[in-house]
């Protein structure tokens, strides 16, 4: 028997959520999951899983349909998230979330999250760019973004910019933090309030080539491989989980601005995933490492 769409008039309405969760591995984990996905009159639609021996966590995530409210169904998972003592988060599926883009003067990344969020095809909404540099007024002025400006200079320069990241964050309820070739670093206080929601695209395939002019530093090295991190930022700079990661062949005829043309595809396409993933609630942490459920 084929499972065909309730659509009648009369059905209750049916939301579609996301369920992310991690905690102590043990045994019962799923049973109880699914059982409360079952009391809510629910239906399992993607289920992933994945038990870390390095950290003895558990980590799961669930696409569920249900007739339940946000409310029902929290209601009938509070019980076992209490009795797991789980992180957790319930969300639903395809919602947009509320993303700030912190740039300088590089345009490729921020010109592709914002011709994929405007085609569809990420699920972000972008209330402000927020920049070092007046470079990207142009670019956010053709995406209808609203863009504000001013430098970071010195120590007063660099905290006046991270207040306004501040007031933004709480204005407009940012979930997310993107770090799209900003180039600045984030003083310690900020990335300790921005811990688990902001994302950086270096432009090395990290750990190597940390810092600032990575190209440069590859090309002196000879590689033949150039690569893009997306990583969550720390006070560590460029040590945060790494997210995604990808390369691109490389040889010795190509100078420096040459990696770097070549690079940005691969940055852009980069932070492009890692965002995609942040948005649908695929990446869980694991200490310092990333679990991705694709
Ligand atoms: N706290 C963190 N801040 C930032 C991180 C991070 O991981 N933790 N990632 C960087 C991005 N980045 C490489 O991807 C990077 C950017 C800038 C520098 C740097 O040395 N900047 C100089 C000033 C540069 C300028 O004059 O504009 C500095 O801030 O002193 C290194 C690495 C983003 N921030």
């Amino acid at each position: 028997m084929t499972h065909e769409q309730n659509t009648s008039p009369n059905s209750p309405a049916t939301h579609h959520w996301v369920l992310a969760l991690s905690c102590v591995d043990q045994p019962g984990i799923v049973h109880a999951i699914s059982g409360a996905v079952v009391e809510s009159g629910g239906n399992i639609t993607e289920s992933q899983q994945f038990s870390s021996h390095d950290t003895g966590r558990f980590f799961m995530r669930l696409q569920v349909q249900s007739p339940a409210t946000r409310e029902r169904f929290e209601a009938t998972l509070q019980p076992i998230t209490e009795r797991y003592d789980m992180t957790w988060k319930l969300d639903v599926v395809g919602r947009r979330i509320r993303t700030l883009l912190l740039a300088s003067t590089a345009e490729h990344c921020v010109n592709d999250l914002l011709f994929r969020q405007r085609g569809g095809q990420l699920p972000i909404e972008v209330p402000l760019i927020l920049a070092n540099h007046p470079t990207l007024g142009r670019t956010a002025e053709f995406y209808g973004v609203p863009f504000e400006s001013q430098p970071v200079t010195n120590p007063e320069s660099k905290a006046a910019f991270e207040n306004r990241v501040r007031a933004v964050i709480a204005e407009h309820h940012i979930e997310l933090v993107v770090l799209a070739r900003y180039m600045q670093i984030l003083s310690p206080e900020l990335c300790a309030e921005l811990n688990g929601m902001a994302i950086n695209i270096h432009h090395s395939f990290l750990p190597g080539f940390k810092g600032a002019n990575p190209y440069r530093q590859a090309h002196s090295r000879g590689v033949k491989l150039i690569g893009a991190t997306a990583h969550f930022v720390t006070s560590d700079l460029d040590e945060g989980p790494i997210i995604e990661q990808d390369v691109v062949r490389v040889d010795h005829s190509l100078a420096p601005a040459e990696l770097v043309a070549l690079g940005q595809d691969e940055e852009s396409r980069t932070l492009r995933r890692a965002v995609t993933w942040f948005a649908e609630n695929r990446i869980l942490l694991d200490g310092d490492r990333t679990i991705i459920f694709q």
